[in-house]
């Protein structure tokens, strides 16, 4: 099966080839220090990752202290709720609209019906934005003007998915209003709101992360989390970068579920994400 992993770290491999061109049974403990950080994962973790292994390091040794790192229990609980509500949440320019966009266009592959919530009302462009999207992939939108109350399409997105039996309502969020307070304020509203119009909604609250900021991504990621409490990460703009390596760093800091990671600018451009492969995808370009 074409690995399509590859497609996301191509970038990132061809910067781990610039630092060990030759494919070995063993490296070096420098050697290994030298690709990780080659590959945008932060020093501090690096240095964790090297301290409990050999001075000459197999496949299966790098495989093992890699995938520690995916290896913490995470509280969100899996629903199978219809409508199944989500709410994205991220700054702006991270990816939301897109990622929309991705996840409509997966949804409706796997033979199921979407309906999209305006929810970022602070911005003319997001709602103008995410309409086209709508329009592109033929699924339904709720949207108001800019300046409306962003609750309110989320009310009335979840009353519409309940009164047509659609199954997935996504509904996207404001990245940035005149104050910190301001958007806090605002999306704990549009979740209680949710609660309202259906018991246990928003099922999920997913965080869009621009994988190519790293440090500042992190700390944004932490930042929602406190707000609102994030359930789930999607990682975009690896393509196209050599920092494939801040997916380790991001599940290190975070502790939260990568669900998806972005491959380009398109709607199919996305795949789930599996911290085996990813972790094989890298240490394929190292190892024999
Ligand atoms: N290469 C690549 N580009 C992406 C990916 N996701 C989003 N983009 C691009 O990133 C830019 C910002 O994406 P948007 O979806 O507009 O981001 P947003 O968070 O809604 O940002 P605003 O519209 O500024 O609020 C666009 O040019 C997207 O095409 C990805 O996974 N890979």
């Amino acid at each position: 099966m074409f690995n399509l992993f590859k497609k996301v770290l191509g970038k990132t491999n061809e910067a781990i080839k610039e630092v060990a061109p030759n494919k070995k049974k063993e490296i070096s403990k420098d050697e290994f220090e030298d690709i990780l950080l080659e590959a945008d994962v932060n020093y501090e973790l690096v240095e964790r990752l090297l301290e409990d292994l050999p001075e000459n390091i197999n496949r299966v040794q790098a495989f093992n202290s890699l995938i520690s790192v995916f290896q913490y229990k995470a509280d969100w609980k899996e629903s199978d709720a219809k409508p199944f509500v989500e709410m994205i949440i991220g700054v702006n320019g991270a990816g939301k609209t897109t990622t929309i966009s991705k996840l409509a266009y997966r949804y409706q592959d796997h033979g199921k019906s979407v309906i999209l919530g305006a929810g970022d009302t602070f911005r003319a462009a997001a709602i103008e934005q995410l309409s086209r999207w709508a329009a592109k992939l033929g699924v339904p939108i709720v949207a108001t003007q800019q300046g409306h109350d962003p609750s309110a399409v989320v009310y009335d997105t979840i009353e519409s998915a309940k009164a047509k039996g659609i199954d997935h309502v996504i509904i996207d969020t404001a990245g940035r209003l005149h104050t910190q307070t301001n958007l806090s304020e605002e999306l704990k509203k549009m979740i209680r709101v949710a609660g309202k119009a259906m018991d246990g909604a928003p099922h999920r609250k997913m965080l869009v992360l621009d994988g190519t900021q790293g440090n500042s991504s992190i700390n944004q990621a932490k930042a929602f989390n406190e707000m609102i409490g994030i359930d789930g990460i999607i990682i975009t703009k690896l393509d196209g970068t050599a920092k494939g390596g801040s997916v380790l760093s991001i599940a290190d800091e975070l502790k939260m579920p990568i669900w998806y990671i972005g491959t380009g600018e398109q709607p199919s451009d996305m795949i789930r994400f599996k911290a085996n492969e990813y972790v094989n995808t890298i240490l394929d370009e190292i190892f024999i």
